[in-house]
Order: C-alpha cells, then structure tokens, then sequence
C-alpha cells in the first residue's frame, strides 16, 4: 500500500494528524512485566503493521489502545482521548475486529448487520456492506451455517459498519483461502485510500503486513525494536543478499555477499560470456523479522531497548527504529 502516504490529510501546520501516541507504555501481569516502554505514533489514513512473535505483547498493546486493558504505566492518545477513560461517542469512532469474541451463531446474517447497525449514529447501509465483504449470497443464512472464513467476513462487516475513523484488525484473515485473502486486502486499501480510514493491523503473515501496510513495527519482547516502511525493514536485514548461478561445470553456486553487482560484475568478467541461471536474491521482510526475533529472545531478551538495536545496525538504520512519527525517528 503506497498511495496512502501522500493523500493522507494534514492539518493546517502541515504535518499529518496523529490518531494514536503511546510513550513508554508499559504492562505487568503480576511481577512479569509484559510491554517494557511502548511508543507508537500512527497516522491517519495509514495502514499500520504490528508484528512479533508469540506473546510478544501485541494483544496486550492492541487492547490498551482499544481501552479494554489498564495499563501499568505510560500515555496513550487514541482519537484524541485516553482510552482509559473514554466514552461511548469515542467507542462509536474506532471499529474492531478481534480474533473471535463475537457469538452470534444463531443470528441471520442479515439481520445480524441491521441490529448494529442500530447502535451507530451514521452506519453504513447493511445490503451494500454484504456486498462490500461478499456475502450477499448468505445473507439469509444463520452465522453458524457458515464457514469459518465467511464468518470471518461478518466479523469485519460488524468492525466496519459504524463507519469507524480507527479500524483494529487482529490477525483478520486467519482461516481465508487465497481468494478471500486477496478481497479483503483490497477492501482494507480502499477504506484507507478513499476512506481515510486509520488502520491497525497484527498478522502473523509477513505476506500481508508488507502488501497491505504503509509502515511495519516489529514487537519483540516487549518493546518495539524496529519500526518503518516495508522497503526500509527488508534493508535493515542483517541478512546480506545471495547470489546464485550455474558455474560453467555444470555446478549450482551460492555467495553471499553485501555488494551483489560487484560479485556479478566479477563472474561476467570470469566467465566471459552469460552466466547460467543468474539470480540475486535481496534481503527480505522475513529476514528482518527473524533476524529481530533471534536478536531480541537469544539471551538478550528485554536488557536491548531499541536505539541499542539501531546501534547495532548502520548509520541509516537508526531511523528506522522507534515507531514514532518519520520527524521523530531522523531526530
Ligand atoms: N490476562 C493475562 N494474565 C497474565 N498474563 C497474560 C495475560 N494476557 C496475556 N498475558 C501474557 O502476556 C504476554 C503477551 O501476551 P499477548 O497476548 O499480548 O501476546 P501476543 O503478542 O498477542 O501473542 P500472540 O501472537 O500469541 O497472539 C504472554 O506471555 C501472555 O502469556
């Protein structure tokens, strides 16, 4: 998702528009201290990208931005207000789909749309939103008649019908085949670009973090070790880029290296002619990722804060960590 960026509206001193601030946000379930010192800063009409491993804290992040948790320390602005003491108007303005909360098993589906969307001030009509998540075909169809990815669908009908500003979405297209998975891609880009709808994503698929979201934080441990945009993360791989080809005796050759060109530029001269098979396989996503999780849960866990992570990296990669605004992390 790369549109959004630059139509994402501004206020009138120019920068853009801050629907959630955390600082140093931190959470403790008895004496283990769950979120060690939180920032997030997420922009409207942005699609954000929470990732991290099992446990690492996102639920428990999600939920005190959604004011469903209390948490043990730090400021949290959503939408202007703290979720801790926020009212119904405030609830009105943010959706949410969760990992499944909702039983409505035995509500027609239609219905089910029309008796929310009685709760919201100005909700979206419910026939064009079963159209909208593709389940106009079940509309007469109890909830627990359906498969788990069309129930999946409702749950985002039910997340979007009250026209949120805020949509949380937490691991939304768990159970989707691959067709549903592309639909839904598309509906959270169109809510964004033409919506201006604010998006706050955790997903376990890389895949979908790095089509769908304009900005990535990877979670680890409880602080956020990483934060930027698809492109930016897959740079900051430790990883270096691999290079594979077919070696003029028939035998298939791997190198790694951080200068790609140079090592191509050396094959072409030594071959003198084309090299066989010739690939360059850049650093990904997923390298990061894993190259974070390993950093961050292989003795170190939770004595690294962030900017010791960016020191371990380049002089570029320092603002990439911190998942404050772009201003913030070049500061
Ligand atoms: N109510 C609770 N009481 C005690 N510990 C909890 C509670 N909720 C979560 N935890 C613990 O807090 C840590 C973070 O949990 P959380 O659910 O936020 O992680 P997560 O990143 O969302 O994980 P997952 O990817 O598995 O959904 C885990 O170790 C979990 O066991």
């Amino acid at each position: 998702m790369t549109g959004t960026m630059t139509s994402t509206p501004t206020t009138a001193a120019g920068s853009r528009q801050s629907v959630v601030s955390a600082r140093d946000v931190r959470m403790s379930y008895g004496s283990t201290e769950v979120l060690q010192g939180v920032d997030l800063d997420i922009h409207r009409g942005e699609i954000f990208a929470l990732l991290g491993p099992n446990g690492a804290g996102k639920t428990t992040t999600v939920e005190i931005l959604e004011g469903f948790r209390q948490r043990s320390a730090g400021e949290v602005r959503v939408l202007g207000k703290d979720p801790a003491h926020a009212d119904d108007a405030w609830r009105g303005r943010i959706g949410l789909v969760l990992q499944s909360w909702r039983d409505h098993r035995r509500w027609q589906v239609a219905e089910l749309l029309q008796h929310f969307a009685t709760y919201y001030p100005d909700p979206r009509d419910p026939e064009e939103l079963l159209e909208l998540v593709g389940l106009t075909h079940r509309a007469r169809h109890r909830v627990d008649q359906l498969s788990g990815g069309q129930r999946r669908r409702v749950d985002v009908a039910l997340g979007i019908i009250g026209r949120p500003e805020l949509l949380f979405l937490d691991e939304p297209t768990t159970g989707f085949d691959p067709e549903a998975r592309r639909e839904f891609h598309d509906l959270v880009e169109r809510l964004a670009r033409d919506e201006g709808v604010t998006i706050l994503l955790t997903t376990h698929d890389l895949a979908e973090a790095e089509r769908l979201a304009d900005r990535i934080a990877m979670l680890v441990n409880g602080r956020i070790r990483i934060c930027g945009t698809p492109a930016e993360l897959a740079r900051r791989a430790a990883a270096q880029a691999e290079v594979r080809w077919t070696a003029p005796d028939g035998a298939p050759r791997r190198e790694r290296t951080a200068d790609p060109s140079r090592l191509v530029w050396e094959l072409h001269r030594e071959t003198d002619g084309p090299i066989a098979d010739l690939e360059v396989r850049r650093p990904t996503l997923e390298d990061t990722y894993l190259h974070m999780v390993h950093e961050h849960t292989a003795g170190t866990a939770g004595t690294t804060d962030a900017r010791d992570a960016a020191d371990a990296g380049t002089a570029d990669d320092t603002a990439l960590v911190g998942a404050g605004t772009g201003e913030e992390r070049s500061a």
